[in-house]
């Protein structure tokens, strides 16, 4: 392990200790009120209970985030989804304080941001955090490789040291032979993949991303997509990522954290979210995944029974349901589902069917 970090850029690396597994970020009790004497609303256990409506007819306030908690742990791709208007954009510029919050703690590497000064938040926001937008905010008459280097020029680096850096970057989102280009020589994709390298070339501790691929046409988009993944393989970045489609907060997100008017709530994997929705809005959501692509055998196992065979094929709990439906549709006893040399579960024909079946009407 130390001997490969050696040889593997700086940048490449989190500064985070794998073993770590204190969060990057914990957000508490975090309220943002938009509007007049907003800072009475979060103190008021009156108005904290009415809805969106009755709040803006009683003080002209709208609570665009509401008590949420959560936390991101180091290298996590965090997920925050939900329709238009939920609060996802005020949450998340809430954590970089690009909106100041109107109570709660936004702790980042155990400091509460709230608390810091206007030259310690310039510095977090240079150093340690990254923003991908969905308009990408090239600068039109710079080249490729001078956007990409134009925050470690802020920075006050070296013009030879930001120009390898940049190309490097460059070369590491895919756009190899394009430095010289300008912005408006290259398509959105490309242009957003500038933008992917502009905010990693900095080395930040976390990626935001706000709904970065909206704008995007679903063949590029989907290139985009698998792009962060490689890139998260590949740098470990903690990520913090925008949707309002919940398929991509499914192909992208460790964790997904659901709104709805300004409130958490779900917060969990996407097995989770679709094996166990909190509520109908929740169900709704998840109703047309396919259960299978998403599900674990953990969530369709049963418990063994005198009578079963226990000579079956052995699979660990989270393995998805579509990859482990060949080998248990294929043997002739149920497979036991094993962890740790523990016996959880048993998964027969049946149940697998019961999945593929639920996901063919919709269910
Ligand atoms: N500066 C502001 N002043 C007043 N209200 C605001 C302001 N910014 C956002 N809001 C309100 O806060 C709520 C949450 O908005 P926000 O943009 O965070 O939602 P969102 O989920 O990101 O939506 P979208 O997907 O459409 O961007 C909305 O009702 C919005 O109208």
């Amino acid at each position: 392990m130390t001997t490969a970090q050696t040889e593997v850029p700086h940048w490449r690396r989190t500064s985070q200790n794998p073993e770590d597994r204190t969060p990057v970020i914990s957000v508490r009790r975090l309220w943002k009120v938009f509007g007049p004497k907003a800072e009475q609303v979060p103190q008021s256990e009156e108005l904290c209970g009415l809805s969106r409506r009755e709040l803006m007819d009683r003080t002209g306030c709208t609570a665009a985030v509401r008590d949420v908690d959560f936390e991101v742990s180091p290298g996590e791709v965090f997920v925050v989804m939900g329709l238009s208007g939920s609060g996802k954009s005020t949450l998340v510029r809430c954590l970089t304080r690009l909106i100041e919050p109107t109570s709660g703690e936004v702790v980042f590497e155990g400091e509460d941001i709230r608390g810091a000064d206007a030259r310690r938040l310039r510095e977090l926001r240079r150093r340690k955090f990254s923003m991908v937008f969905q308009h990408f905010g090239l600068l039109p008459h710079r080249k490729v490789v001078e956007n990409v280097a134009f925050g470690l020029e802020i920075r006050g680096m070296g013009r030879g040291e930001r120009m390898r850096r940049a190309r490097e970057v460059v070369e590491l989102v895919g756009l190899a032979g394009y430095e010289n280009s300008y912005p408006d020589q290259l398509s959105g994709g490309m242009q957003q993949r500038v933008g992917l390298a502009r905010a990693l070339a900095g080395d930040p501790e976390v990626l935001f991303f706000d709904e970065p691929f909206s704008a995007l046409d679903p063949l590029i988009r989907r290139d985009m997509q698998n792009e962060v993944i490689r890139l998260h393989h590949e740098v470990g970045k903690t990520m913090v990522f925008i949707t309002h489609d919940l398929s991509e907060a499914l192909k992208l997100g460790d964790r997904i954290l659901i709104m709805r008017d300004g409130k958490m709530v779900q917060c969990g994997t996407g097995d989770e979210l679709v094996g166990a929705p909190a509520d109908d809005y929740v169900r709704d959501f998840v109703q047309d995944v396919p259960r299978g692509d998403v599900l674990t055998l953990r969530w369709i196992m049963r418990p063994a029974q005198d009578d079963d065979a226990l000579d079956g094929p052995e699979l660990g709990p989270d393995v998805v349901v579509r990859e482990a439906t060949r080998a248990v549709l294929a043997a002739e006893k149920p497979a036991k589902v094993v962890e740790n040399g523990k016996l959880l579960g048993i998964v027969g024909d049946e149940e697998i069917l019961a999945v593929v079946a639920g996901q063919q009407g919709g269910a």
